[in-house]
């Protein structure tokens, strides 16, 4: 069946996506309880133990919230930076030694036919990446938590044929909301959550000819909703002269209560 993956969980209540082919089967991140993504994962028919591995991305509580237990009880490998897994200890709990990985910033690795690439990425962790997966000459790339798409991501994310994409608010319902000013300060900074307005920007330089689907992730509850942000993107789109053909490209939608659909990704 090739490169696949679910995102079972996407937004700040919880992030967990499952990235497979027919030899591998990594977890990136842990951000609902552990016995939640069990429980995910089964509707997914995807028993916890015959997971390789969890990616990490960062160590905000959305990411790793049940990243301890479960990686526990299933005895996984935990991949992290140095910094990340420094910052994370004390909250996951005891890890024994044979699960800890470090996987350097911007270094690649492979299990079986999957390769992971991490990359960097701004956000206010301690050091916070994304990650792109290939396998079968297709490539899946996971950008959420970004304060900006610099120009070094936008390389690392191009040739892309599936992308999981933040489009985290639209600025004027934040700007409007209720949450304190120097929160919306920082959702709204270089080191914050993208837009709306921004996943389009980024699109417009990303839709080249291999790009097939982008789900938008990580929506705001308070400052979003899904007909907007798709809405919002085709516009930046076709503001900047993009125009698509429905079966040449489709965006697509991530939940923070349940799982997408298993997308095979070529
Ligand atoms: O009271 C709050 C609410 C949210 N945050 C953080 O803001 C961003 C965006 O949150 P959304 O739920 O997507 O609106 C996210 O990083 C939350 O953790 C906060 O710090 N305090």
């Amino acid at each position: 069946m090739g490169l696949r993956f679910t995102v079972l969980s996407s937004g700040s209540t919880g992030n967990a996506t499952v990235v497979s082919t027919d030899s591998a089967s990594v977890l990136v991140d842990v951000g609902l309880s552990g016995k939640k993504i069990d429980e995910l994962l089964r509707e997914r028919e995807i028993a916890g133990q015959d997971l390789d591995g969890i990616f990490v991305t960062h160590e905000h509580s959305d990411h790793i919230k049940g990243l301890g237990a479960f990686a526990r009880r299933h005895r996984l490998p935990i991949y992290a930076n140095e910094r990340t897994w420094g910052a994370m200890l004390r909250t996951i709990g005891e890890i024994p030694d044979e699960q800890r990985k470090i996987l350097p910033t911007d270094s690649v690795m492979e299990i079986a036919d999957l390769r992971i690439e991490s990359y960097a990425i701004s956000h206010d962790a301690i050091e916070p990446v994304g990650y792109c997966f290939l396998a079968d000459g297709a490539k899946l790339s996971l950008a959420t938590d970004l304060g900006y798409v610099s120009d070094k991501v936008m390389r690392q994310l191009q040739n892309s044929d599936v992308m999981v994409l933040e489009s985290n608010h639209d600025v004027d319902m934040l700007r409007m909301g209720r949450y304190p000013w120097n929160i919306k300060r920082r959702i709204l900074g270089d080191t914050g959550h993208l837009s709306n307005e921004a996943a389009g920007e980024a699109l417009c330089r990303l839709l080249t000819g291999s790009l097939r689907r982008v789900y938008l992730a990580h929506l705001s509850q308070e400052h979003n909703l899904m007909d907007l942000a798709k809405l919002t993107v085709n516009t930046v789109l076709e503001d900047n002269g993009y125009f698509y053909q429905k079966d040449e490209f489709a965006l697509c939608e991530t939940y923070h209560d349940r799982p997408t659909l298993w997308d095979v990704v070529k």
